[in-house]
């Protein structure tokens, strides 16, 4: 059976377009979803979709403006402080730029020992764990405690932050573009790792992206962001074999394929699909404001 570890509900983010305007920019809008233990989810939407800004709530760096995220049933923004400090025990992230997430002055050695003096201060076998998880990742140790950031690869401190997210035991990793930086057969190497571990020790992971290819291959469940809102979501084979949704039509379509060359008369831009939302909408007697959004430019206005 599965067993729910967080649950999204009516996720709502919306920002000032500007310091004197009345207006209001949503974007993230009405987003609910569940991660069962173990889950692998991909949340794919192009640039500016509102993908990272729901990763941002999630990792309590952003406060939604409406809606609940809870961890194990526990709403996320009334938790104690020392709740706060075990919610990052069990919730990290892993960012685009790996370089970011490490302090440049420290040696990984002493980075991966801050771990215990901050969540477990009475771990005595630190060496052979933190020994144990750089070998999990498939490095060796020797070869890396010793160096600073600048002297290891993009790939290899994104296994690093890989291997820091199995050393704390997280039970959710929110993977943001995680492997973009990465050159193709590294890529698969770090994919390859991230499942493997999610079915060993049942860590589920959001993975934000916005490639589809890198989404199908890894993910059981699929959503697809557009505007702010999950305008499609599912089994990933069932999401990516019969869309239903406009716009995951336009987006699978749109993928590059290595036979089919350029077309200039060709156009994919998501609002040349604005009738067929409208439409889609229509049949399916449901509301959105993703119509609005697209004819109207996506802005709501508020009180202040
Ligand atoms: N702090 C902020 N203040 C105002 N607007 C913001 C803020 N953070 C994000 N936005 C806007 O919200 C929208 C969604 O941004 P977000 O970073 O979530 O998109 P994304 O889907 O992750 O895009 P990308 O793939 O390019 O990272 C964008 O239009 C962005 O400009």
């Amino acid at each position: 059976m599965n067993e729910i570890i967080m649950k999204i509900e009516n996720l709502t983010k919306e920002f000032d377009l500007d310091f004197f305007s009345k207006k209001r920019f949503k974007a993230v809008n009405n987003v609910s979803f569940e991660i069962n233990k173990g889950e692998i989810i991909s949340l794919i939407g192009e640039s500016g979709s509102g993908k990272t800004t729901v990763g941002k709530m999630i990792l309590r760096l952003l406060k939604p403006t409406s809606g609940k995220i809870l961890f194990e049933n526990k709403d996320i923004w009334d938790l104690k402080k020392n709740e706060v400090k075990e919610y990052y025990r069990n919730v990290q992230a892993i960012f685009q730029d790996p370089f970011s997430s490490f302090n440049t002055l420290f040696k990984i050695n002493r980075v991966f020992n801050m771990i215990f003096d901050n969540f477990f201060p009475e771990e005595k076998n630190r060496k052979e764990k933190i020994e144990k998880v750089i070998s999990q990742v498939g490095m060796n140790p020797t070869n890396i405690l010793g160096k600073y950031p600048h002297q290891l690869s993009g790939g290899q401190l994104q296994r690093l932050l890989i291997a820091r997210a199995l050393l704390m035991n997280v039970k959710v990793l929110v993977a943001d573009e995680l492997i973009s930086m990465l050159d193709a057969s590294t890529r698969i190497d770090v994919l390859n790792l991230l499942a493997e571990i999610s079915e060993k020790t049942g860590m589920s992971i959001i993975f934000i992206t916005h490639d589809l290819s890198l989404g199908y291959y890894l993910s059981d469940t699929t959503l697809i962001m557009y505007k702010g809102e999950i305008v499609e979501k599912g089994d990933t084979v069932e999401v990516y074999n019969n869309p239903q949704h406009p716009y995951t039509k336009m987006l699978l379509n749109s993928v590059p394929e290595i036979d089919r060359k350029w077309d200039k008369n060709e156009k994919f831009i998501p609002e040349t699909i604005i009738k067929e939302i409208e439409l889609y909408y229509q049949a399916n007697k449901e509301k959105s404001t993703i119509y609005e959004a697209i004819s109207k430019n996506h802005y709501v206005k508020v009180k202040k």
